[in-house]
């Protein structure tokens, strides 16, 4: 199986075995442009002649058209995931027709209906979403470090364009430190600000940013890179046994 997950800033992939263990992966930057990063995968894809491709995408219908057109020359069949709050493994009383699919991939990816759980998507966007026992209560979405910062270079005069890390939640001195460290005081601030709310509930992070925000929460973390796939995969399993 080929399973895809279009964010908004990478795309990322992995191919699957009879057993469902991984054989290749890969995150690549896709610049508004997934359908020609796909195409120069293809010769790679094929080679492992998957039979099915399951895709989550948040990149909206303009550009899964594009995403479609393209996969449609492998001649493999595919499938998008379309969100449905009424799941057999979760129930969602969020508004399921905005309801992100990566952000409710990654719930069913996780979801455990004898836990309390709370799932942190650190990629272009930071979501957090709590899940009691296999129900959604609704979460959170806040920009992601880059994109704040990018925020504060385009609405400032006298904070530009730097390069600093994001990798203290102390005080600066000087604006470069400021930024980034408020940056990622507000991301911080927030995860330790719900997991007091909610202190029985295990904290689960994914996503490109998971291990840069995650080292500063003061609560036992949970990395998990797999969220999203184990989600399509589950996603899948149900769709077909149905
Ligand atoms: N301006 C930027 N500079 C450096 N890295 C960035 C920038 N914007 C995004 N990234 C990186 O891109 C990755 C996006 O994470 P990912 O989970 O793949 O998000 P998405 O699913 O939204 O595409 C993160 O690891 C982040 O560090
Ligand atoms: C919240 C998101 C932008 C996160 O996307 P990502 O950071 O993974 O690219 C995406 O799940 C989305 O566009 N959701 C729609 C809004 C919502 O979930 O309510
Ligand atoms: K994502």
């Amino acid at each position: 199986m080929l399973w895809l997950d279009l964010g908004n800033t990478r795309l990322k992939y992995w191919l699957t075995d009879d057993i469902g263990q991984i054989v290749a992966h890969d995150a690549k930057q896709h610049l508004q442009a997934p359908a020609e990063l796909l195409m120069g995968l293809t010769d790679r894809f094929e080679r492992y002649a998957p039979d099915f491709i399951g895709i989550s995408s948040v990149l909206g219908d303009d550009l899964n058209v594009k995403v479609s057109e393209t996969l449609g020359r492998l001649n493999i069949p595919f499938e998008f995931v379309h969100v449905d709050a009424a799941h057999a493994l979760m129930k969602s009383a969020y508004n399921d027709e905005q309801l992100g699919c990566d952000r409710w991939l990654q719930m069913l990816g996780a979801v455990d209906k004898k836990k309390r759980q709370c799932v942190i998507g650190c990629g272009t966007a930071v979501t957090i979403d709590l899940i009691d026992h296999a129900e959604h209560l609704g979460g959170y979405i806040f920009p992601s470090i880059y994109l704040q910062r990018e925020s504060l270079f385009s609405g400032t005069k006298q904070i530009t364009i730097s390069n600093g890390t994001f990798d203290s939640v102390g005080q600066g001195m000087t604006t470069q430190d400021a930024v980034h460290r408020g940056i990622l005081l507000s991301i911080v601030g927030a995860i330790n600000e719900i997991s007091h709310r909610y202190p029985n509930f295990e904290v689960i992070m994914t996503g490109g940013d998971a291990s840069i925000i995650s080292q500063h929460v003061n609560r036992p973390v949970r990395l998990r890179d797999d969220l999203l796939l184990n989600g399509l995969a589950r996603y899948f399993d149900h769709t077909k046994q149905s």
